[in-house]
């Protein structure tokens, strides 16, 4: 294990364009796998971050590499015998089942009672992933074998076993370490993932996302994604909505007031159905693809990552591994009388900091539907309105804005559909625990 520590803390990970760059120090290596588990409370009220023991870290960090590790030597063994029947080096139709598998023994295994989240073994896979890199490239494997990674860390990402986010900053790494060899095109749904995370991070900067929340305590960002990437995202999530409508109506829930799960339809009315990234079946793949884009992008948005002025510790975020809160889809049907003024952190134990709204109401017209998003800066000056209209990104402040939604018309010919994710902070109870 210390040798898997030296060896990654030597490598200077790639972070995705504009993150920048990042050097993965081993002190640091167990920010990178770490505090990034969600509990299965959230998916029956609001997103809470929980963290494992540093024990249960490296179990589960030495669980995937040992594991990893086995898999490619069973499949390098299996070409030189000449039995691949076809196969290519780390075929994903042959791995991919394998690697599942060892999330399933991990699961069972390694006890870990907290962990729940879907993509709770991303951080420890990827990692396993990038020090197979390393070694491959530092012990000049054949080509194909770097390049066999990368692929193969792309199909885990359709398989819900990494982030999208992984796969790219896979292929960086690997770009990184100075070798020629040409790599294939990305993987089409990782492709999407950051062509509309790259449209994100770059609109956020030309609009000063970051400036604005520092000044004014919020930011609109309209135009977020781009059209065609958020016709797609909507039209996904309202397949997937009917979907589980029809297949999972459990899944979807009144919206609760606080962590403790109680709703109450006279102060919100919506119903809510929380996101892991992991909805990637072919007909509403955008689900998942969007989700994981805002979690990723939003948290870089909260400051500037060199800029130390605005680090100040009431604003202070978890580290950005730790800011898988599921996201959460809410819908007001016509009618409704919407979420009466309230903050979103309700107190020291809520973990929330930032709040991102993003929403996917085609032809929202805010006089006639209603439905619009008030935001009660500063006593001195009058509300801000925001109508919901489709690809409009929102961030503010969750303990420092005062907000409401207003009631949904009637006449609406659809319900008011957003995602909402938070960025997370340390409570007190989470700060006394570390
Ligand atoms: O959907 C919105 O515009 C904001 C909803 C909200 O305030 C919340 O869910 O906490
Ligand atoms: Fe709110």
């Amino acid at each position: 294990m210390a040798l898997l520590c030296r060896a990654l803390g030597g490598v200077v990970l790639g972070r995705r364009a504009g993150g920048g760059a990042g050097c993965l120090t081993s002190g640091a290596l167990s920010s990178l796998v770490v505090k990034t588990l969600t509990t299965d409370e959230s998916l029956a009220s609001t997103p809470r971050a929980t963290t494992l023991a540093q024990d249960e870290e490296m179990a589960s960090l030495t669980h995937f590499c040992r594991g990893l590790r086995s898999i490619i030597v069973d499949e390098a063994e299996t070409l030189a015998a000449g039995n691949q029947g076809g196969r290519t080096l780390l075929d994903p139709a042959s791995v991919i089942p394998k690697i599942a598998q060892l999330k399933v023994d991990g699961e069972e295994n390694l006890k870990l009672p907290k962990v729940k989240h879907p993509l709770w073994c991303a951080p420890f896979l990827s990692a396993a992933v990038e020090f197979e890199l390393v070694q491959a490239v530092s012990t000049n494997a054949p080509p194909e074998v770097p390049a066999a990674l990368v692929k193969l860390t792309e199909a885990c990402a359709d398989a819900s076993l990494v982030h999208f986010d992984d796969a790219v900053r896979t292929r960086l790494t690997f770009q990184s370490l100075g070798t020629t060899l040409e790599l294939p095109p990305l993987g089409r749904r990782t492709a999407v993932f950051n062509a509309m995370a790259d449209e994100l991070e770059s609109r956020a900067e030309s609009e000063d996302v970051r400036g604005c929340l520092q000044r004014d305590g919020f930011a609109v960002l309209p135009r977020a994604l781009g059209s065609a990437h958020a016709d797609s995202a909507a039209d996904a999530v309202r397949r997937w909505l009917a979907h589980v409508g029809e297949n999972a109506p459990s899944m979807l829930m009144p919206g609760t007031l606080d962590e403790s799960g109680r709703s109450a339809p006279a102060v919100r009315d919506d119903v809510v159905a929380w996101l892991a990234g992991d909805e990637l079946d072919e007909q509403f793949a955008e689900v998942g693809i969007v989700t994981q884009v805002l979690r990723r992008i939003v948290p870089s948005l909260a400051s500037h990552p060199d800029d130390v002025a605005h680090d100040d510790a009431r604003r202070a975020l978890l580290p950005a591994a730790s800011y898988l809160s599921h996201a959460m889809l809410s819908a007001y049907a016509p009618g409704c009388r919407g979420f009466a003024r309230h903050y979103d952190r309700t107190g020291p134990d809520d973990p929330r900091r930032l709040t991102a709204v993003y929403y996917l109401n085609e032809h929202w017209d805010a006089k006639a539907h209603g439905g619009d998003l008030v935001l009660y800066t500063n006593p001195n000056k009058s509300p801000v309105h925001i109508s919901p209209e489709r690809d409009t990104l929102v961030l503010f402040w969750s303990d420092e804005v005062e907000h409401e939604v207003t009631a949904v018309s009637s006449n609406a010919d659809a319900p008011r559909l957003a995602i909402s994710v938070w960025c997370l902070g340390p409570t007190a109870s989470t700060a006394n625990a570390s």
